[in-house]
């Protein structure tokens, strides 16, 4: 049976404490249109503690991205183990937006991952290619990289997610088509399952994330090997948010 799907919001840098009511909408709602799946919030560690209290029981709380080290002198950054200090249970790391913006290489996300799980969390692997590669036909290769590269050895159902996020569709509004998705997806599965083995393979939840919106989700969360989604702008409103967690089809038994 495939896993479990998990739909995860990421707020990047949205929300401030006065926006609270989107989460507490989302609370709302997350029984009904979650049952049978995970959710997850990933607010801005600003309102990470005062989204633990709101979502607490309705839906899990991660983080957006962890420094590698537990502590020391690292201005600006978070250890994953204040993370999981606040309640969250997930971090997100590898975001193209980390990867672009701060320079982050495969080498790095994989010492966060392991920094992750040091603190007990699970990391939620990103990888895409650009819209140059997926033009050239040499998105395989590249995501073939990204994933073995920021993978430690280790990696098990209960401690990685992997995020399939073409960055081309990223905010764009633009989608690969449910065919590029399903080969994509197929070919990560299949090398996780070379490097860890068809039983660890099988339960690692891969999600799709790139303009899922509510309109589109069931389609894109009907195809093979997809397991969940990672949602940027549509998790800020709750109805969307919603809406999506309600679209993705439960596993055949
Ligand atoms: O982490 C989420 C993704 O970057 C997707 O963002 P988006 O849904 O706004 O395209």
């Amino acid at each position: 049976m495939a896993p479990k799907p998990l739909i995860a919001g990421n707020w990047k840098m949205n929300g401030r404490l006065r926006e609270l009511t989107e989460l507490e909408a989302i609370a709302a709602g997350a029984a009904e249109a979650g049952a049978g799946k995970d959710l997850l919030i990933c607010p801005p560690a600003t309102i990470l503690s005062a989204s633990v209290g709101l979502l607490a029981g309705k839906t899990a709380i991660g983080g957006q991205d962890c420094h590698a080290e537990k502590c020391g002198a690292h201005t600006g950054d978070i250890a994953a183990e204040m993370i999981a200090d606040l309640g969250a249970t997930y971090v997100i790391v590898g975001h193209s937006e980390r990867r672009g913006e701060h320079q982050e290489t495969d080498a790095k996300v994989r010492a966060k991952v392991e920094a992750a799980w040091r603190a007990g969390l699970v990391a939620i692997v990103c990888i895409g290619e650009s819209e140059e590669d997926h033009e050239a036909g040499g998105k395989l290769d590249v995501l073939g990289r990204q994933l073995s590269g920021s993978l430690p050895d280790g990696v098990s159902a209960a401690n990685t997610v992997v995020a399939y996020e073409p960055i081309w569709a990223i905010g764009s509004g633009r989608t690969p088509t449910t065919a590029d998705v399903a080969e994509v997806h197929g070919f990560l599965r299949e090398a996780l399952s070379e490097r860890f083995g068809a039983e660890v393979a099988g339960g690692i939840r891969l999600l799709y994330g790139g303009s899922v919106k509510p309109d589109n989700a069931a389609e894109l969360l009907a195809v093979e090997n997809v397991d969940g989604a990672l949602i940027g702008g549509a998790s800020l409103k709750a109805e969307d948010f919603i809406a999506i967690c309600r679209a993705c089809p439960l596993p055949a038994e």
